[in-house]
């Protein structure tokens, strides 16, 4: 179990790069498996369950090169089936949730897609409902092991249809589109999750040969097509990083540039933080966020009631900001109540913002009430266990803001989503070491 030892207190200075989005590279990545042809994939970020997958990749066949950094040519054309009846398989496919996104293209290209229960963050249920009712109405036979939680889906070819998913679930849309982008005839997939990820997975499938319409709405038509073929793809930016640095920057009274955010694939994530006093410039296609050496103030509804920030599926805000939120609120003037509405343990880390002086109420497991202290007194140090990715980076901010030498433990809780994250801090200033 990896440490950090940061020593807060200290303002940073200087500009950022975000790295590619970890949550599109886990969909992007599995579509690779969609043709024989070769794929080159840029800015993919160096983060561990990034690499646990091209690993994955790397044991079911595919051929990879690495090009330099984050590029990455893969070609599919000798795929190893067996591996996903081995021992191994069921070990290295449940140490991520991105890995489940390998069943789509491989059913709807091989005939058969098998899964163990997938890894990733423990912030409440987890279901795959939606995925696999999806394969079942494009024809597939499902199966599942309880005894070792295997799933398995098996069709010869499957067939375009109508579905109306019960919930936009992200990784279950994508990987329903990379079922139906082979299947015979036409799907059309209403209620489809439409989060910039999935708009990047949907042209570049496109760009393979995919019949794709609808792209960044919740209304999919997708005409099958016989075979894919190669293509070249650049990551966007991690919204999710994005809005951790501009978290960060408030909470430390820094001045920060975060560089090249692509900031019409934002959505509501400057506005989310704007409505909590932080000031957000556009400089070309930067988001410069200037030292709030008089702090920030929350802003109220227009009728004067308290604000709310809760999250949505996208075009709503990202259920995986609202740890950061939740923490920037501790030191700002005025009071929030940040409402979880999707995963029912992501809130629970706040015990350890309260250790370090936060004024914060959880008043169920959904839903937090945060007293801001206006920077009148700040939070001390303290040591703790990262949880999950976003309640470990909120931690961090916490500690670089906070007064005196904190420790966080289980950081490879971090390094699943944040590449090289000491390095990039201590860059700007920060005083992080890993122990
Ligand atoms: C690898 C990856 O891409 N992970 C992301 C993906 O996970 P993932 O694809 O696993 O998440 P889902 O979109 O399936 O759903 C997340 C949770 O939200 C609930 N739900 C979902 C849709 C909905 O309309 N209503 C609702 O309540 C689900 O029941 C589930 O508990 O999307 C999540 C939701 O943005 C993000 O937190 C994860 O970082
Ligand atoms: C919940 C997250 O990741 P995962 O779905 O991979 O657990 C996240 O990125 O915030």
């Amino acid at each position: 179990m990896g440490t950090f030892k940061i020593e807060g207190g200290h303002q940073l200075k200087g500009s950022i790069q975000p790295q590619g989005a970890k949550n599109e590279a886990l969909q992007i990545l599995c579509a690779v498996l969609l043709t024989s042809e070769k794929v080159t994939i840029n800015n993919i970020p160096d983060i561990i369950d990034v690499n646990k997958l091209i690993m994955l990749l790397g044991n079911l066949g595919v051929k990879i090169q690495k090009n330099g950094p984050g590029s990455y040519t893969f070609q599919s054309d000798d795929v190893n089936l067996k591996y996903l009846e081995s021992e191994q398989f069921k070990e290295e496919g449940s140490g991520l949730r991105g890995s489940i996104m390998i069943v789509g293209p491989l059913l709807s290209r091989f005939g058969k897609g098998y899964i163990p229960k997938p890894g990733g963050d423990k912030i409440g249920r987890r279901r795959l409902d939606t995925h696999f009712e999806g394969f079942i109405k494009l024809g597939a036979k499902f199966r599942y092991n309880r005894e070792d939680y295997f799933y398995g889906v098996e069709a010869k070819r499957l067939k375009g249809t109508y579905m109306l998913l019960d919930e936009a679930s992200v990784t279950g849309t994508a990987n329903i589109v990379m079922a139906a982008v082979l299947a015979e005839g036409t799907t059309t997939i209403y209620n489809a999750a439409c989060e910039p990820y999935l708009q990047q997975l949907c042209k570049m499938l496109n760009r393979m040969g995919a019949k794709i319409k609808g792209v960044g709405s919740n209304l999919l038509k997708i005409e099958g097509v016989e075979k894919l073929g190669g293509t070249e793809h650049t990551m966007l930016p991690d919204m999710i990083e994005i809005g951790s640095w501009i978290g960060l920057a408030a909470m430390t009274k820094s001045e920060l540039t975060i560089k090249n955010v692509s900031w019409e694939n934002l959505g509501q994530i400057p506005d989310v933080f704007r409505k909590l006093g932080i000031t957000i410039e556009r400089k070309g296609d930067d988001i410069f966020v200037p030292a709030h050496k008089d702090g920030y103030e929350i802003q109220n509804y227009i009728d004067g009631s308290i604000l709310t920030i809760s999250d949505a599926p996208w075009p709503g805000f990202t259920p995986d900001l609202l740890s950061i939120i939740l923490v920037v609120a501790t030191q700002a003037r005025g009071s929030v109540l940040v409402h979880q509405k999707m995963f029912e343990s992501r809130l629970f880390f706040v015990d350890k913002l309260i250790d370090m002086g936060a004024k914060i109420i959880l008043c169920d497991p959904h839903r937090a009430s945060v007293i801001g202290h206006d920077f009148t007194s700040q939070l001390k140090a303290t040591t703790m266990v990262s949880p999950d990715i976003r309640a470990g980076i909120s931690l961090l901010i916490a500690a670089l803001s906070a007064k005196g030498t904190s420790t966080i433990h289980n950081i490879e809780q971090i390094d699943r989503g944040y590449e090289n994250i000491d390095e990039r801090l201590r860059a700007i200033g920060a005083k992080i070491i890993r122990m």
